[in-house]
């Protein structure tokens, strides 16, 4: 079997190790064997990287343009054959897979447009004579350290803005999802974006990011993944003043109120929990219930639960493909055997399933009587998991879906427009969701988080410039 190599400087490159791509669905199927990028491999990336910001820096707006939209539309062309490779190697279903690679395209799309709508300010001076301008300029050579639950929407929404603003760029993906960050390497490779520009190093993170995170000529790193891991990096980036985004963890509240139209509460929760195996930082994992509806909603919510089918993400009609790998399935079932230990009730699922094919098939899970502080309701699963805590009215609804030491999405669903128009004011989040699910998001909008969810300026959008320029003021004396 061939070796993916790692992109660097412009070339090709295997060395190092390797490492094999494994269908979740399917423990048999070996995707392809992917290069790994030692230390030295991740010093070459920066300096490569560093040698083509100057140019690349002051490179025309028409270039970065052309660049960006072809990427955007190859990936948007190939939707159907790079979904499968994503569903292949990260277990998300077939739709969902492709759908991500459209989100992917579309981003591409976007920040091709925002280069078009690069602007500054022109202003007066509070002293006579002199003018002022505020300007945009790259920050530099970026580090982008990705996860393995959006193998290509992640790596777009940060690859894409470092370009379309003029910054050279290292990335490394998840280990667990090389196939979708090889093949974007090879479109952007393919468009056009010069030699170092855009280097592709796959690798441990320990390793190769080790590497980025530490190394000075690295001007800012974005980061999303764990808690645990985002800390270390924002503490290592501090003590060299670099430039750090980081978006981690979620504990995602969604609240239900009495008045609520049961079948949209319903449809939010199963969606926002349960879709694409709960391994989503938006996913819903607790639900708040108040008392009036707590019942209906849990039986209904058992009912499509039960309804869902489980299998290989590659199959039409599964629901819910399976669990990424062994260690983030065992991090599920510890979770379930937590729960059960803390007295909360098992109402469905959290059994391993077999299917015709070696995988990590687990039915989705859900608990009743859940309080406040337990664990399955203060730390993040990540996983096909959710409990349901009963309360007795908004008020009490809105301070549990707030406690909580996340803040990145958070949801209700009501008919009340008094209680909804309250929620959004008040709840402590950085996106907040009136009778939709708390995941599912657009892509040309701010992404992110507060207190430990977010760290940084946001992604996605026009608000994505702030991470990836820095402002200069220039007062001009007539
Ligand atoms: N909020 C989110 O979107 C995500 C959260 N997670 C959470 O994290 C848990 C563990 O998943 P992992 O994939 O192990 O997350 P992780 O945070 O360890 O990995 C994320 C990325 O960071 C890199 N990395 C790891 N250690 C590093 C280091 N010392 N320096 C620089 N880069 C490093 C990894 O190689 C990967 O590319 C999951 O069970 C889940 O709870 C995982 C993925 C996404
Ligand atoms: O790319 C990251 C990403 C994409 C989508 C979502 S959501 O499922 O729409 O919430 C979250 C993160």
């Amino acid at each position: 079997m061939n070796v993916f190599p790692n992109l660097i400087g412009g070339q090709w490159l295997e060395g190092g190790s390797v490492n094999p791509n494994i269908n979740p669905s399917n423990l048999d199927d070996v995707i392809g064997q992917y290069a790994q990028a030692d230390a030295a491999q991740a010093h070459s990336a920066i300096a490569a990287a560093r040698a083509a910001f100057p140019a690349w820096a002051l490179s025309g707006i028409q270039q970065r343009f052309d660049i960006l939209d072809k990427a955007g539309s190859e990936i948007l062309a190939r939707k159907e054959e790079l979904g499968a490779l994503l569903s292949r190697e990260e277990g998300k279903t077939l739709p969902e897979g492709i759908g991500e690679v459209a989100r992917a395209g579309q981003i591409f799309k976007f920040f091709a447009g925002e280069v078009l709508r690069l602007s500054g300010d022109k202003l007066p001076s509070v002293r006579p004579g002199i003018d002022v301008e505020v300007t945009r300029e790259p920050v530099g050579v970026i580090g982008l350290i990705t996860p393995w639950n959006f193998p290509i929407a992640i790596p777009a929404w940060k690859i894409a803005p470092a370009l379309a603003y003029g910054n050279c760029v290292v990335f490394k993906p998840a280990e667990l999802v090389p196939g979708s960050a090889w093949a974007l390497a090879d479109i952007l490779h393919r468009a056009g974006v010069p030699a170092g520009v855009f280097n592709l190093v796959m690798g441990r993170g320990s390793v190769v990011g080790d590497v980025m995170v530490r190394h000075r000529d690295v001007s800012a790193i974005s980061f999303t993944g764990s808690v645990g891991t985002g800390r270390a990096i924002a503490a290592l980036a501090a003590e060299r003043l670099a430039k750090v985004q980081l978006e981690m963890g979620g504990k995602n509240p969604l609240v239900v109120l009495d008045d609520a139209d049961l079948s949209v509460a319903v449809n939010c929760a199963v969606q926002g929990a349960y879709f694409s195996t709960g391994q989503r930082c938006t996913a819903s994992s607790r639900f708040i219930v108040t008392s009036g509806i707590h019942d209906r909603f849990v039986q209904g919510v058992k009912e499509r639960l039960a309804a869902l089918k489980v299998d290989d993400a590659l199959l039409e009609g599964t629901d819910i493909g399976p669990v990424v790998d062994a260690s983030q399935l065992d991090q599920d079932l510890r979770y379930i055997e937590i729960g059960k230990s803390e007295d909360a009730e098992l109402v469905f699922g959290g059994e391993l399933l077999q299917r015709r094919t070696r995988g990590h098939f687990l039915s989705p899970a859900l608990f009743t009587g859940a309080t406040a502080g337990m664990r399955i309701s203060r730390e993040e699963i990540f996983g096909p998991v959710a409990s349901v805590q009963r309360v007795a009215d908004y008020e009490e609804a809105l301070a549990v879906a707030n406690d909580t030491e996340f803040g990145l999405s958070s949801g209700v669903v009501t008919t009340s427009l008094k209680h909804a128009s309250h929620f959004k004011r008040h709840a402590q989040a950085g996106m907040v969701m009136v009778n939709a699910p708390t995941a599912g998001v657009d892509y040309h909008v701010p992404f992110g988080g507060r207190k430990g969810s977010s760290l940084g300026p946001r992604e996605q959008g026009r608000y994505a410039a702030e991470f990836y320029t820095t402002v200069k003021t220039t007062y001009i004396a007539a």
